[in-house]
C-alpha cells in the first residue's frame, strides 16, 4: 500500500462505525478523505448532518476508498460481502471490525489475495481511551498493519496479535468496558443498600474507578500489589474481599470471559 493519506469508507456506520469515524476526524482524518456507509435514509442524513462526510452506498465506497473499513454486525456481514464482494478489487485493504469472524470469513467472499486486517476496538474510542487489537490476514503486510495502526493509535492504545488470540480480546478488551459499567452499576446500588444518596454514591463510585484505573496504568504496579495497599489488617477491606471470594467473584470473572470467548467462536459459525 503507497504511503500517504488514504481515503477510508466506514461501511455499516452504527455505534464503532460512527466511534472509527469520529476519531478519525478528531485526529485531523481530512473529512473529504472519508467516506461512511449506511442502509438507512434518516441513519445517512444524521452522519452526513454531524460529521460533514460523504454517506453513499456501499459499492460506491468500494469504488471510491482505498480502505475499507466493515463494522456491520457480524450476522449482516455475509449479506454485506454478498453484495461488495466480487466489486472489490484486491488491492483494496479491508479491514475489520466484527467480533468473532475470521480474516478467512472475509478471504473465501473476496478476490483472491485480497488483504484482510482483523481489528477488535472497544467503545472508550469515543474519550480516546480505545484498547484496539490488530492482526494480520494472509495476505496483509506489515504496510497494511501499520496503517491500521495509524488509523487507531489517535483513539487510544494499540496492540499487534496473532490472529488466533482475536477471540480472546474480543472477551478480554472489546467486551470489556461492559463488565467494569455492571460493577460501577451494582457497585452504586451498594452504596443506595448503605443510605448514600444516589448522585452521591455516583459521584463516590466514578471517581474511585478513575482513580484506580489511572493509577492501574501509571504506577506500573501490580494490581495485587495495589489492593493490598489498601486492604489494612482486621480492616474494612478484607470483610468486603472475603465476601467477594465467598461468593466466587473471580471465578465468575473467569466462567464469564470464557463465555464471551466461546459466543465469538459460534458468530463465527453463525455467520457463515
Ligand atoms: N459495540 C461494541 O462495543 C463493539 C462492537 N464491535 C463489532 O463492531 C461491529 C458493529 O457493532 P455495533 O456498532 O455495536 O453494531 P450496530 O448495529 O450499532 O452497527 C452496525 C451498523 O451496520 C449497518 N449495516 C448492516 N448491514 C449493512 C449493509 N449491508 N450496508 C450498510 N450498513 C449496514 C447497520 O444498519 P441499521 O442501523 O440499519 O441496522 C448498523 O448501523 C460488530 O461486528 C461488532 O461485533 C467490536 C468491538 C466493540
Ligand atoms: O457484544 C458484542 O458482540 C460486541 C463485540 C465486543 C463488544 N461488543
Amino acid at each position: 500500500m503507497s504511503p500517504g493519506v488514504h481515503t477510508i469508507a466506514v461501511i455499516g456506520t452504527g455505534k464503532i462505525g460512527e466511534l472509527v469515524l469520529s476519531g478519525l476526524l478528531r485526529s485531523g482524518w481530512p473529512a473529504d478523505r472519508l467516506l461512511a456507509t449506511a442502509r438507512r435514509p434518516a441513519r445517512a442524513e444524521e452522519l452526513s448532518g454531524r460529521y460533514g462526510v460523504r454517506v453513499v452506498e456501499n459499492l460506491v465506497a468500494v469504488e471510491e476508498a482505498e480502505v475499507l473499513a466493515v463494522a456491520v454486525k457480524p450476522q449482516d456481514a455475509a449479506a454485506l460481502l454478498d453484495e461488495i464482494g466480487p466489486k472489490v478489487p484486491a488491492d483494496k485493504l479491508v479491514i475489520s471490525l466484527c467480533a468473532g469472524l475470521p480474516t478467512s470469513f472475509f478471504n473465501r467472499r473476496l478476490p483472491e489475495g485480497t488483504p484482510v486486517v482483523r481489528v477488535m476496538t472497544n467503545t472508550p474510542a469515543l474519550v480516546d481511551e480505545a484498547m484496539t487489537a490488530i492482526s494480520a490476514g494472509p495476505h496483509a503486510t506489515g504496510a497494511h498493519l501499520g496503517l491500521a495502526e495509524e488509523m487507531f493509535k489517535p483513539l487510544g492504545a494499540t496492540v499487534r496479535v496473532p490472529e488466533s488470540q482475536q477471540d480472546a480480546v474480543t472477551a478480554l478488551s472489546g467486551s470489556g468496558p461492559a463488565y467494569f459499567y455492571l460493577l460501577v452499576e451494582a457497585m452504586i446500588d451498594a452504596g443506595i443498600l448503605l443510605g448514600l444518596p444516589r448522585q452521591v454514591a455516583h459521584e463516590l463510585i466514578v471517581q474511585t474507578a478513575i482513580g484506580s484505573a489511572v493509577m492501574l496504568r501509571d504506577s506500573g504496579e501490580h494490581p495485587v500489589k495495589l489492593r493490598e495497599a489498601v486492604t489494612s489488617p482486621a480492616g474494612t477491606t478484607i470483610s468486603a474481599v472475603r465476601e467477594l471470594e465467598k461468593h466466587g467473584v473471580r471465578a465468575a470473572l473467569l466462567a464469564a470471559l470464557e463465555a464471551a470467548r466461546d459466543r465469538a467462536r459460534e458468530l463465527a459459525g453463525q455467520a457463515d
